[in-house]
């Protein structure tokens, strides 16, 4: 009932105003699925290769849509990503791209959900999934990679801990977004968004860290509920491999001196999250920081780990974090990224399925999400793409109680 019959895909545009690639999977039964790949702009030195989208679509329909028509089942997700392999052949997608790889896994989980008449998290996860939600980790204030002129570290995020629905912790996370625009506008300090929708003064960290901890306290004084603040360093942005240094503009740090600058940080601001806090090479950095402070905050690895089990694995091996950042398109497939929540929650790492800075109204990794049981999403705060998934999240809640 769920052979393939037939594979589209297009040209769309994400958030940034990029092309990127959208694919339509249609099964012989008539169940359908469409699906579109998000890209990076602070991607990491080990992700798998993203095409540009005329390139990816044409190696696609080339390689893989003849292996999927008539030959795959889109109920059974581990054949469809196979022959994403074995149509690319290489260990980075760098044949078919990650792009054209990832929008046909998407697409053909929701065609395979749509042939059983079960949401895609219910296909995903199966009946024995848990029935927690996660806790979205909302962007509100950055810069990095995705905003000029603003804050070094690219993520501030607000972590909302205490919420006892996820329908509440999204919208507390709206809540803390909107208190640091009063915040920017009090302080005289005019600010656009960046790539994410989250605020992009031009501000010093020290001086977004006050903002974020004020309006953090001031909306978990309105909604009764604990609001951490998290960061994505995106460290291997910051860091000169020829110097050995990480550059905040004209500070200089060794990475000795970027650990125990973070080790401060979490002390300082009780931080409940830090992502890429070293650069994507440095294990021994991020096992040294993990020692210090990993029994108090979520250490997790975007570029270090790459959604890639052997990146993983080494990271478990040298005590390197206790989370791992999950992006479908950092892989290529869900069942890579699956394997990667998997190989994770066994050895006692948490998940935070993530977004890309530049999205579609794709909302797939909701659904992810929820049907791998992960702590946390990653998703922004406002902006349409990003409510897209926040939004999917409030609907799955009340679908699955
Ligand atoms: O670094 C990150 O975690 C992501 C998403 O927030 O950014 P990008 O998609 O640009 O890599
Ligand atoms: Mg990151």
């Amino acid at each position: 009932m769920t052979r393939i019959r037939s594979v589209s895909l297009r040209r769309i545009l994400d958030s940034r105003g990029n092309p990127t690639v959208e694919a339509d999977v249609l099964t012989e039964s008539g169940g359908f699925g469409r699906a579109a790949a998000p890209s990076g702009a602070s991607t990491g030195e080990y992700e798998a290769i993203e095409l540009p989208t005329g390139e990816a679509i044409a190696a696609a329909r080339q390689h893989a849509i003849p292996r999927l028509i008539n030959e795959v089942h889109a109920g059974n997700q581990r054949e469809v990503d196979a022959a994403l392999h074995g149509a690319d052949g290489t260990d980075d997608f760098s044949n078919i791209g990650a792009n054209s790889a990832v929008a046909i896994s998407m697409a053909a989980a929701k065609a395979g959900a749509d042939v059983l008449g079960a949401p895609l998290y219910q296909h995903l996860g199966g009946t024995f999934r848990g029935d927690n939600f996660p806790i979205p980790l909302g962007n509100v204030l950055g810069g990095g990679e995705h905003a000029k002129e603003a804050t070094h570290i690219q993520e501030f995020l607000a972590v909302p801990v205490g919420a006892p629905s996820i329908s509440e912790a999204v919208f507390a996370n709206a809540a803390v977004h909107e208190r640091i625009g009063d915040l920017l506008d009090e302080r005289g300090v005019a600010a656009g968004k960046g790539d994410e929708g989250a605020w992009a003064p031009s501000i010093d960290d020290a001086a977004a860290f006050e903002i974020v901890a004020q309006a953090t306290g001031d909306v978990a004084d309105d909604v009764g509920f604990d609001i951490g603040v998290g960061l994505d360093v995106a460290a291997s942005e910051l860091y000169d491999a020829d110097d050995e240094v990480y550059r905040y503009g004209d500070v200089e740090r060794t990475p000795d001196e970027q650990v125990d600058y973070m080790a401060d940080l979490v002390d300082e601001y009780d931080l409940a999250y830090v992502e890429d806090p070293v650069e994507e090479n440095d294990f021994d950095g991020f096992a040294d920081l993990t020692d210090r402070v990993g029994d108090r905050t979520v250490l997790c690895g975007d570029d270090l780990f790459v959604t890639n089990v052997e990146r993983l694995q080494d990271g478990i091996d040298a005590g390197a974090g206790n989370a791992i950042l999950v992006k479908p398109n950092q892989i290529g497939t869900l069942s890579d990224a699956v394997d990667a929540v998997e190989l994770a929650t066994r050895n006692g790492l948490d998940a935070v399925v993530s977004h890309r800075s530049g999205e579609t109204e794709d909302t797939t990794i909701a659904h992810l999400a929820v049907a791998t049981d992960a702590p946390f999403i990653k998703t922004g705060t406002v902006g349409g793409e990003r409510t897209a998934k926040l939004n999917e999240l409030i609907r799955i809640a009340e679908d699955a109680v």
